[in-house]
């Protein structure tokens, strides 16, 4: 069945929406970052059939996953997020990436030095190209029938450098960081080329009906605050420029935008600034001293540690209320620093989204 991004069912939870437009609200909204993944028995029955590329390639089956953690924790979630992976923009780019059980993605060919870049295809049509993830948004913004929003997302042109030169994770990015200092200009003009499919897909993605938008920056604390500030935030700060122009451009209507430059509290006042509605912080950062810094000028959105998931109920419910209070009735949107880990009980996670949402009405009221 194909369905056309136009007619969506109306939406019925907009909370994280009005959060997100700076508007008071009644309770904190909450969504996980990986929310659809490992830890829910009911992925592994459709992974075991399926490689994961082949499922981001299926809108059928990604929208299926989108929908899997939505189905199963219903009004404790506040928000969608497309099934898919950051590491479709080096596919589209030309590189293969493989997902191998137990390791993670691999890149087979990396780029090893400047000259690789000759591999990488010149002018990538992104929306042929990724244009399977636009499908998987449309055809999920049917099928969620406006329970909540959907987040499209891409990954930050620095994360995914690293990524296309190291070849998949690495423990240090030495490699991808000497790019930084021996071949800067072609550090730059690779930063550039990332940043550009970048805008093309997260616009592409709100035109199929991404209602807001995430960009990870998620190996952004492994730079120094000079390195960080050369070379990852200028090409965030071009993104949601070029993607708020370009939505206008296109008579589309804006959408929120975060950003989650994890590791990177050195940066937190910068990242005010650069154009995003939202800021997502890991849980180094303590919330009340996030709260002096950004001074309200953004949401915030976050952060324990995914690991307290393992802590037990008592530790659960103690480590979330004390988080919900340090943000304070201040504009909030729940979730966890980093992702849901792959071994988490999913009652584990149910008690975390119960807290935050009973929590921070008790504290609004
Ligand atoms: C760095 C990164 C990647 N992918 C992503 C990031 C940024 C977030 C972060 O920092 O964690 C983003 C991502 N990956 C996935 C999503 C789907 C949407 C969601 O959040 O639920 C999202 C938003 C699915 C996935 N992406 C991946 C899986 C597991 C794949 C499998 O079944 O083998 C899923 C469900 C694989 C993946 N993809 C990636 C890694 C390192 C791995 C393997 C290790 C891991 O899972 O933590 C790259």
């Amino acid at each position: 069945m194909s369905f056309s991004p136009v007619n969506f069912p109306p939406l019925k939870n907009d909370l994280i929406l009005r959060v997100s437009r700076g508007e008071k609200v009644e309770r904190a909204p909450i969504w996980i970052m990986r929310q659809a993944g490992r830890y829910l028995p009911e992925f592994h029955t459709v992974r075991q059939h399926h490689s994961f590329f082949d499922i981001c390639r299926t809108p059928e089956l990604a929208c299926e996953l989108t929908l899997q953690p939505i189905d199963r924790y219903g009004p404790l979630l506040d928000a969608s997020i497309i099934f898919s992976d950051i590491l479709v923009i080096p596919q589209a780019l030309g590189l293969e990436v493989i997902m191998e059980p137990g390791r993670g993605p691999v890149f087979p060919a990396p780029l090893v030095t400047p000259d690789d870049m000759q591999r990488l295809v010149k002018d990538v049509n992104v929306d042929e190209a990724l244009g399977y993830v636009y499908k998987a948004i449309t055809l999920t913004r049917h099928r969620l029938d406006g329970r909540v929003p959907l987040y499209g997302f891409i990954g930050a042109p620095w994360t995914l450098m690293a990524y296309m030169i190291e070849g998949g994770g690495a423990k240090s990015l030495h490699k991808s960081k000497s790019w930084l200092w021996k071949h800067t200009e072609a550090s730059h003009e690779l930063l550039q080329r990332i940043t550009d499919v970048a805008v093309t897909f997260l616009v592409g993605q709100v035109r199929a009906g991404a209602q807001m938008l995430q960009v990870f920056d998620s190996w952004a604390g492994e730079l120094s605050p000079h390195d960080f500030t050369t070379y990852s935030l200028p090409y965030i700060k071009q993104i949601a420029a070029r993607v708020k122009e370009e939505l206008t451009a296109q008579g589309l209507d804006q959408v929120p935008m975060t950003i989650f430059a994890k590791g990177a509290w050195f940066a937190l006042e910068q990242l005010v600034d650069i154009g995003y509605e939202v800021v997502s912080l890991d849980w180094t950062i303590d919330p009340e001293y996030a709260r002096q810094v950004t001074k309200g000028k953004v949401v915030l959105q976050g952060n324990m540690d995914p690991s307290v998931l393992y802590g037990g109920n008592d530790a659960i419910i103690e480590t979330a209320t004390r988080m919900v209070k340090a943000f304070g009735n201040s504009q909030h949107i729940g979730n966890l620093g980093h992702g849901v880990l792959p071994t988490v009980d999913p009652e584990a996670l149910k008690v975390y989204l119960e807290t935050v949402q009973r929590v921070s009405a008790e504290i609004r009221q």
